[in-house]
């Protein structure tokens, strides 16, 4: 995050003059019997307005989430690429208010998510993105942050006053995990996952698997990030461990991107029993969803299985030393939001792995503030 500008950065205010600083005017008796408090405002005798300017982006930032979560709803992206490019078509086409649907366009529009045209509006690049047939459909993603998630973070004080309750309980009656147990949400949580997931592309290259001949995915969700690694080594086998109620869907994400004959998807608890038949297991966006206790015992049954001449690749996204990455921060918080989990720095994972008998051996950045992990066994 950039630091605030001090007073001497303040950008100039276009159509005002200047107002010089008062000296010499006596400050205001403090009232609160509050000790005095070096404050800026109160020392230049006017508001710091990019201070208030920050904290009004902050606040209004999720107001800029439900306008595009209220796009995806009506299916703005696939209306306009359609052709129906006005307001009037695109009032009928969804059924939206004319007056109102006029005041989104316009803020999708200042959000750089369409553009104008002469005869009405068109998709820029990030509009485009919210197409049902683009890859990746960043609709699925902003449908789910936009209603479960952004109720549960509606909760956030409460969830914060009590982390044994998730902001997702709070709001929604029940944990994630058992929501999940819905196949028709597991589903919708599987696509949103998949549509965040660029930096799987990076995997493949971020890890020489030239001799290795077998990869198990532990919870591999969906399939998308053993898919992308066998797609790019045609050489490896794979296998995905999942719940049962998700072995379908990534059977068939797999089968469609390699067809048959390299991967078999299994059935199992991962933290009773992991594969031991591969020689590179993967463990991507797992352990953020556990607690240290659960994460020991999970990476003890994964150290088990692996030979001694086995890697453990993990994609999190890791904590920094020094808050110069937003994202990893964002989703920390959001996962005591949603399911009860943390991202960790490096140090925790190097604990994490330790106490498992595995050793941090390289760390590679993937898109997206994402990392890549490589641990081997001591
Ligand atoms: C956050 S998702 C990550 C999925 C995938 N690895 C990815 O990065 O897209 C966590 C996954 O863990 C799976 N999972 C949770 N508990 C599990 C268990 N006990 N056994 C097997 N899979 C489990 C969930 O079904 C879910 O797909």
């Amino acid at each position: 995050m950039p630091d605030h500008p001090g007073p001497s950065d303040r950008p100039d205010r276009p159509g005002q003059p200047d107002r010089p600083d008062r000296p010499g005017q006596p400050d205001r008796p403090d009232r609160s019997g509050q000790p005095e408090r070096p404050d800026r405002t109160r020392q230049s005798g006017r508001p710091d307005l990019a201070a208030v300017r920050r904290i009004i982006d902050i606040a209004t930032g999720t107001w800029q989430a439900q306008a595009l979560y209220a796009a995806v709803e009506f299916g703005l992206a696939d209306h306009l690429a359609a052709g129906r490019t006005g307001t009037a078509a695109l009032a009928a086409a969804t059924g939206a208010d004319p007056d109102g649907l006029a005041r989104l366009l316009r803020l999708l529009t200042a959000m750089g998510v369409l553009e104008r045209t002469p005869d009405g509006h068109r998709l820029a690049p990030a509009g485009e993105s919210l197409r049902a047939d683009a890859d990746p459909p960043m609709a699925d993603l902003v449908r789910v942050y936009g209603d479960e998630f952004h109720r549960a973070w509606g909760a956030v004080v409460p969830a914060l006053r009590d982390t044994g309750t998730t902001g997702f309980h709070h709001a929604h009656g029940t944990t994630l995990h058992d929501h999940l147990r819905d196949p028709e949400q597991s589903v919708r949580f599987q696509r949103a996952m998949s549509a965040g997931n660029v930096f799987f592309q990076d995997v493949p290259d971020a890890f020489d698997f030239t001799d290795r001949h077998t990869v198990v995915d532990v919870a591999g969700g969906s399939g998308a990030l053993l898919g992308t690694v066998l797609a790019a080594h045609p050489h490896l086998r794979g296998i995905l461990v999942e719940r049962p109620h998700v072995v379908p869907l990534a059977a068939a994400h797999l089968d469609a991107v390699l067809g048959p004959g390299r991967h078999e998807v299994r059935a199992a608890d991962v933290f009773e029993e992991v594969p031991g038949d591969g020689d590179v297991h993967l463990l991507s966006r797992v352990l953020q969803d556990w607690d240290d206790e659960r994460c020991a015992v999970l990476l003890a049954r994964i150290r088990a299985a692996l030979p001694p001449d086995g890697r453990l690749l993990i994609v999190e996204r890791v904590v920094p030393d020094h808050g110069e990455r937003m994202l990893p921060l964002l989703y920390d918080l959001h996962l005591l939001m949603a399911a009860g989990g943390r991202e960790r720095d490096l140090d925790g994972y190097r604990t994490l792995l330790a106490k498992a008998g595995l050793r941090l051996e390289a760390v590679r950045e993937l898109a997206l503030e994402t990392s890549l992990l490589i641990a081997a066994p001591e």
